[in-house]
């Protein structure tokens, strides 16, 4: 009784004299006010045993948010104890693909953190500037989160807790955000000089590994591979490494490469910034560009064996052939000659992409996953796909049993059907590309079941076969003619033997001759 009447008149003589300070605080002299200040708290805090914190939404500078207070937001909004708050604010947050909803103004939360109880509180002010033209938030309410606990918590608040809460909300904003698609284009021109820099629209793609149609065990490999990369900071930074992995992915068009980095993309949640070689002028733009990308991301550089030729100069980007015609009868020759003037020009050379990929350009940023395509894997230089810059390379192939059963999944939504054995045979004998397949599989009306597209995949297998036999027939014939011309003398000796063999039964030409000689 004595001691909480002790305590009850301290923390009454405590509360005056803060009052009176705050009353006449103008009046005392400055030294004496430190003083009374350094008194005033202790005598508080023997009575008011909690620290606060505060974190604004703009600290020193004025423009730019604060990014503790938005980790912050994103942490609350998360937290199950925010939605407990009677009054929420819903934020339609620029780069968030969902609404972040957090307490609203002047709302109070409990959390609790190992066992330790702490209070969040939202608090709004007028930041009662007059209003200038250069500061158009002069007049606007300023926010900021105060953060108050047991002095005896401060050690596990200001260590462990507050670290759990930056990391825990900067995860929910990258799990919250929109993903984007970057690509480069041919540069703007900026005062007279043209600057390499990337523009980006939202990535929205449906395909993911389950859509992907491959071998299910070389796809859980691959998923395994990138959960790997994804959670190895602690392991490259231990083998002293920069945190990025390279992904060559070959095969024949229309075998799923590109689908697979929309794949990857959409599993790791990661940007995807497309960059087209063909638009960069020379090494010192690559490395702007490489610079502006962020981290959780997938560099992506379709075609390679086209993009770039190997003696460090720059190709035309792939063409077919008539395509080519076309455009060659099109272009006078001063056009021509000022084209191969301006490709003489490029400076961008496999060394330099080879720099920006592994050099030390490569250690500005982490959790980067550049990928490569090629149709053409052997006509690349083996500087470019070489294991460490290269670290995986992944054959996409033509659709295999296991891949067809995938697509069927897909498409028709079936696990077994009894057309499945013939067309497991005819993919053992015929090389088919998974978009071949899919083509086929898609209903082409609302009448066509299943029966009717496993059906015209028969058909269009059997036809493939048909066509690769007559396409092998035609190229036994024509290596004949190619024989005959290189030796016109090799046939009428083989039909002078079958004649033989005809007249005399079965003894050939020479075993006649030589039964002559030796008689
Ligand atoms: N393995 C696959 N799984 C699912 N769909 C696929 C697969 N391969 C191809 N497709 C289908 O075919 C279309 C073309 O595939 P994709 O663009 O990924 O091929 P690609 O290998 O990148 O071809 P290219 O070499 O011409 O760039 C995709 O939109 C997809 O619908
Ligand atoms: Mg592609």
């Amino acid at each position: 009784m004595a001691q909480l009447w002790a305590q009850m008149t301290s923390a009454m003589a405590s509360l005056i004299v803060v009052y009176v300070y705050g009353m006449f605080k103008d009046y005392f002299p400055n030294q004496l006010r430190g003083y009374v200040e350094r008194y005033g708290n202790k005598l508080l805090s023997f009575v008011y045993p909690y620290i606060q914190i505060t974190f604004h939404e703009y600290g020193d500078d004025r423009f730019k948010q604060s990014e503790v207070y938005r980790d912050i937001r994103s942490y609350l909004s998360a937290s199950s104890s925010s939605t407990r708050a009677k009054r929420l604010k819903a934020h339609d947050l620029r780069d968030s693909r969902t609404l972040v909803v957090t307490m609203d103004d002047n709302e109070e939360i409990t959390e609790e953190f190992q066992g330790v109880k702490l209070w969040w509180t939202s608090r709004k002010y007028d930041s009662r500037s007059a209003p200038s033209y250069w500061d158009y938030r002069s007049t606007d309410e300023k926010r900021f989160y105060k953060l108050t606990f047991h002095m005896r918590n401060k050690d596990l608040i200001l260590g462990s807790y507050l670290k759990h809460v930056v990391q825990e909300g900067k995860a929910v904003a990258v799990r919250n955000r929109q993903l984007k698609l970057y690509t480069n284009g041919s540069g703007d021109h900026w005062f007279g000089s043209k600057r390499a820099k990337w523009s980006h629209v939202t990535f929205e793609h449906p395909a993911t590994f389950k859509t992907l149609a491959m071998d299910p065990k070389f796809k859980e490999g691959i998923i395994n591979d990138l959960d790997k990369f994804r959670n190895g900071k602690d392991y490259y930074d231990k083998i002293g490494k920069a945190w990025k992995r390279g992904y060559l992915l070959y095969g024949p068009p229309g075998t799923g490469k590109s689908s697979m980095i929309v794949a990857m993309a959409n599993y790791l949640e990661y940007d995807i910034y497309d960059l087209e070689l063909t638009a960069v002028k020379e090494n010192a733009d690559l490395r702007k560009l490489l610079i502006d990308i962020s981290n959780k991301s997938i560099v992506v550089i379709e075609d390679i064996d086209c993009s770039l030729d190997l003696t460090g100069q720059r190709k035309e980007k792939k063409k077919s052939g008539k395509e080519k015609d076309e455009d060659d009868e099109e272009k006078d020759p001063i056009s021509k000659k000022e084209e191969k003037e301006e490709n003489k020009k490029s400076k961008l050379t496999l060394s330099g992409l080879l720099n920006c990929i592994d050099g030390i350009w490569s250690a500005c940023g982490g959790e980067r996953i550049f990928v490569f395509t090629t149709n053409y894997v052997d006509k690349l230089d083996p500087a470019l796909i070489r294991r460490g810059r290269m670290d995986r390379r992944i054959e996409l192939s033509y659709c295999s049993f296991e891949a067809f059963k995938v697509l069927a999944k897909n498409y028709l939504d079936i696990d077994s059907h009894h057309l499945f054995a013939k067309v497991k045979c005819l993919l053992g004998e015929v090389d088919m590309t998974p978009a071949d397949v899919a083509e086929n599989l898609m209903p082409k009306s609302a009448t066509e079941d299943a029966d009717t597209c496993l059906n015209n995949l028969i058909e269009a297998l059997d036809m493939a076969k048909e066509e690769a036999k007559n396409k092998a027939e035609e190229e036994e014939a024509k290596l004949k003619v190619e024989e005959k011309k290189m030796n016109p003398k090799k046939e009428e000796e083989e039909e002078s033997q079958k004649a033989d063999v005809k007249c005399n039964g079965a003894i050939p030409k020479e075993a006649k001759e030589n039964a002559f000689i030796s008689t």
